[in-house]
């Protein structure tokens, strides 16, 4: 049977802003009130999954959510017509509405943690979509992202769904971004990586004093518990917090694994040592590629800039590995002379891509942040929602359907325009026909 890793890329939603929502990355706070477009930002993560789709990956789409979020502003008490309660809000709850309006589900390496069936013990793949407790505008995303997973993913034969966490910072949940998987092929048990910021229960702990540590070991080994992760098959690293204080607000920003490579900056864990130990012990034999990157190659600085472990590492058709880069990496001289000697190493990296993604980059989301990986094998990719997958017919569509329905530019002050409301209500209604997702959207569900 044949197995591969499937990239679920999120859809920018139509209301993509940069309002300085996250404190502690560097992007999104420096970027905040900057003129955005939506029809570019989508144009660009839709472009990059096309061609990876194009290189031989199978390549899937996930939907983004409603925005603005009307229904948790009638929540904080906003009352009257749609358009009173998008008006009062922005006049009186400046922040909590733009929180509201924060179109963040397209990270979807955030959505939720993954486990392929090789690795669970019901031999089924498991879904626990991320709580994403540490911001306000992002912890508005699990109820909807279960449901657009449960209409991606639909037979429970083949895929188990869980409830995200219980919404408290205990459990802060933030997903695949702090979680990687090793193995040596995408369908043989592997070695899953959680890796957190904090012990929630325990303030003796090292911990970030500056910057919020947004996952918890806590979360991480609830996580493995409701997947039915074998205990010699999870390491728990604990991320190093020195690095959390200088911007790296998820590990995806520091570190990403693919089958027996593992890419990381030298600074990214504490206790280093112990942890690649415990790495090699439970993958075994085979051979296991750790490619660390010390802060004289590329400075920490530049790391977080640029995105340089924000990248995709994929496994092409013919077995070589490739990086997914965007821009920022070939712009700039250390990072590129990096990537241009990485490919001559002795590891199955051989080639390097890069893309344009500014517009996510903006708000501090690289190539990796856009994705949600899911291994699969062949049986399991038939149970599928085919109408999720990336073919040629399903790209224009998904193409037209952006010109047709975003603005090129978008401005704070744009956001409290009902219009705006209705447009994506209007743009997502006609989404969940074209992927055949059913009702997902609290619009759709009234
Ligand atoms: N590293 C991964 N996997 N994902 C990146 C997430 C970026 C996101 N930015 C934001 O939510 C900024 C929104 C704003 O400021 O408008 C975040 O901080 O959660």
């Amino acid at each position: 049977m044949k197995h591969f890793e499937v990239n679920f890329d999120g859809l920018v939603g139509p209301t993509h802003n940069y309002a300085g929502l996250s404190f502690g990355n560097v992007a999104s706070q420096s970027n905040a009130n900057a003129t955005s477009s939506p029809k570019q930002a989508a144009k660009q993560g839709l472009a990059k999954a096309k061609a990876l789709a194009d290189m031989g990956m199978t390549q899937g789409i996930l939907a983004p959510q409603e925005r603005p979020d009307i229904y948790t502003l009638r929540r904080l008490g906003f009352t009257g017509s749609d358009a009173t309660v998008l008006q009062n809000a922005a006049k009186h709850a400046k922040q909590v509405f733009l929180a509201c309006c924060s179109a963040s589900s397209m990270w979807t390496a955030n959505a939720a943690t993954v486990s392929p069936s090789a690795d669970t013990a019901d031999g089924r793949v498991h879904f626990t979509p991320a709580n994403l407790t540490n911001k306000f505008h992002r912890s508005l995303e699990p109820n909807v992202t279960g449901r657009i997973l449960k209409g991606t993913f639909a037979n429970n034969k083949y895929f188990a769904h869980h409830t995200h966490l219980p919404d408290n910072e205990h459990f802060g949940d933030e997903g695949a971004a702090n979680h990687t998987r090793l193995c040596s092929q995408y369908g043989h048990a592997g070695v899953e990586l959680f890796v957190y910021g904090r012990h929630a229960f325990d303030s003796s702990q090292p911990a970030p004093t500056r910057y919020p540590a947004r996952q918890t070991i806590e979360a991480s080994k609830a996580v493995a518990r409701l997947h039915g992760l074998d205990d010699d098959s999870v390491v728990y690293i604990q991320q190093n917090p020195e690095v959390i204080d200088q911007g790296v607000f998820h590990n995806d920003v520091i570190a990403v694994g693919n089958q027996n490579v593992l890419f990381f900056h030298e600074l990214a864990f504490y206790q280093k040592d112990q942890a690649l130990t415990q790495i090699k012990r439970k993958f075994g034999d085979n051979p296991l590629h750790f490619i660390e990157v010390s802060s004289a190659d590329v400075s920490l600085q530049d790391a977080i800039k640029t995105y340089l472990f924000n990248t995709q590492i994929i496994t092409l058709p013919n077995g070589e590995m490739a990086i997914i880069a965007p821009s920022e990496c070939q712009e700039n001289t250390a990072v590129s002379r990096y990537l241009d000697s990485v490919v001559t190493m002795n590891t199955p990296i051989k080639q390097v891509k890069y893309f344009d993604v500014k517009q996510s980059m903006r708000n501090g989301g690289g190539p990796a942040c856009l994705r949600l990986r899911v291994a699969l094998n062949d049986d399991e990719l038939q149970q599928v929602n085919q109408h999720t997958l990336l073919t040629d017919t399903q790209f224009d569509r998904l193409n037209s359907w952006i010109d047709k329905h975003y603005r090129d530019q978008l401005s704070e002050d744009d956001l409290r325009d009902p219009q705006l409301l209705t447009e994506s209500r209007t743009a997502l209604d006609e989404l969940t026909q074209l992927l055949k997702l059913g009702s997902v959207y609290p619009f759709q569900l009234d």
